[in-house]
């Protein structure tokens, strides 16, 4: 029998989504000492594709510089394309056109395993002419999106009957009303930014109301209020759990991306396990990223942390600590802090995280599995993990296409022999240099040791 993709593609005469890149095993590198290090890190990919899609729609061309250049931001890029958007990205500042009056889409939205290509984009498609076929990873059939697909047809959308997840059709009208709309967000924070970004667009604007439980990522929602904001978009967000969007023009703006600071996290972690010191440059004062969690998050575990000209330094104590956090504002950085506890020597308790089973993998499953298979005991509880002290061994540590599944692995290999990762081509989600980083990272640690045995150096202990 035929799969749904297969039979949405022929009726849709469109191409299948490119495959996730070749897997590649890679030997984690052991820190012979302790890292020192500066390191910069590339764009952020939330900030990133937020500053595409508002360009895509904005009164005017816009252009960005310092955008991530990744797997999930290129999946981005050619959606909008597929939307009409033109965009030059040759070189480090790109130009974003809107689609000219008119446009009719066509095609496939290839969302790979991209969580804000998969939530942001189906909106704007809803509202231009047209037809598109939704598709991405076959591993992304599996992450949610019912509540964002329901609430999209409570507003007017028409989307394939009885949809749960991707793929899809999207039949576009541009006269999608928008206005009041109730949504279950506690599986995600993208579907709440996923609404908001289209609000502006909308003849009604839009209006609303999370229901649910819980509500994770407040920070990138705040990030997706502050940027609609920034290009005099009129949101009210007075009212807990409540958004409302006038409609109106979305000023075309220049704008400079920040560091990703949750793809900082697993650098910074490294000076904090093995006793060294990292600097990441461009830290930025005030932030909506989660990433700003971090400098906390380290100094619970037990490192320094300083905030100076050249950026956010860490400084490992040598004594790591066991933290019990709620790590719900913050829940991507969940595999690297759950590396570093898996290394402290106490009962380490993560909690809030529920949702993040729905994220590129089931987060709480895999790092259950791979934090084991290294002699970890690990057990996951209804909304995270608890980490028990133990001696760690090598092994294979599986990533599940997960790029912070493989950032974790990556940071245990600097201390645990022969750690392997099965696969570090899935870093490409969003940080493609980062195996060349991290090596970078070592021969930086290696530089400083020899300055520091040389004669006439100042010996160990020195920076
Ligand atoms: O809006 C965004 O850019 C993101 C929101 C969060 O999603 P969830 O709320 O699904 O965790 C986060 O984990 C993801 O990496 C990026
Ligand atoms: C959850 C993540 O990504 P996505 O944007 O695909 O949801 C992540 O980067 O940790």
């Amino acid at each position: 029998m035929d799969d749904p993709a297969a039979q949405l593609r022929r009726e849709t005469g469109t191409t299948p989504a490119a495959p996730r890149r070749a897997a590649g095993a890679w030997p984690a590198p052991r820190a012979e000492e302790r890292v020192h290090a500066v390191v910069s890190v590339p764009g952020s990919k939330s900030e990133t594709n937020r500053a595409l899609l508002l360009a895509a729609i904005a009164d005017g061309p816009s252009t960005i510089t310092g955008g991530l250049d990744a797997r999930d931001t290129q999946l981005m890029r050619d959606a909008l394309r597929v939307l009409g958007v033109q965009i030059d990205d040759d070189g480090p500042t790109w130009r974003v056109t809107p689609a000219p009056p008119g446009f009719e889409m066509r095609g496939t939205i290839d969302c790979g395993l991209a969580g804000t290509v998969m939530r942001f984009v189906p909106p704007l498609a809803a509202a231009t002419a047209g037809q598109v076929l939704v598709d991405g990873d076959e591993q992304a059939y599996a992450r949610p999106m019912r509540p964002l697909i329901d609430a999209l047809i409570d507003i007017g959308a028409r989307i394939g009957e009885d949809v749960t997840g991707l793929p899809f059709t999207i039949t576009g009208r541009p006269d999608l009303p928008g206005g009041p709309v109730v949504v279950d967000a506690s599986s995600s924070s993208q579907y709440v930014s996923a609404l908001l970004l289209v609000g502006p667009r909308l003849p009604l604007g839009i209006d609303i109301r999370h229901v649910g439980a819980t509500l994770p990522s407040l920070p990138h929602i705040a990030m997706t209020v502050s940027m609609l904001r920034e290009r005099g978009v009129e949101v009210d967000d007075s009212t807990p759990h409540r958004w409302v969007v006038r409609p109106g023009p979305v000023a075309a703006r220049d704008v400079t991306v920040e560091p990703d600071l949750s793809n900082a996290a697993p650098f910074l972690a490294a000076a904090a396990i093995t006793g060294g010191r990292v600097t990441v440059t461009g830290w930025p004062r005030e932030t909506d990223q989660p990433g700003a969690l971090l400098p906390g998050l380290l100094t619970d575990l037990g490192a320094e942390v300083e905030l100076g000209a050249e950026g956010l330094t860490v400084t490992g104590t040598g004594h790591l600590r066991a933290i019990d956090v709620d790590l719900s504002a913050a829940s991507e950085l969940t595999p690297v802090v759950a590396a570093v506890c898996a290394l402290a020597p106490g009962t380490s308790h993560i909690r809030g995280v529920a949702h993040i089973r729905g994220h590129e993998t089931d987060r709480l499953a895999a790092l259950e599995a791979e934090l084991e298979r290294l002699g970890s005991h690990v057990d996951q509880t209804a909304d995270g993990l608890t980490i028990h002290p133990r001696l760690l061994h090598g092994g294979t540590f599986r990533t599940y296409a997960d790029h912070r599944m493989a950032h974790a692995g990556a940071l245990l290999g600097l201390i645990v022999d022969d750690v392997t990762l099965d696969d570090i081509a899935c870093t490409a989600k969003t940080m493609p240099q980062f195996p060349e980083l991290w090596l970078d990272m070592l021969h930086q640690s290696d530089e400083w040791l020899a300055a520091q045995v040389r004669p006439g150096a100042d010996g160990p202990g020195g920076s």
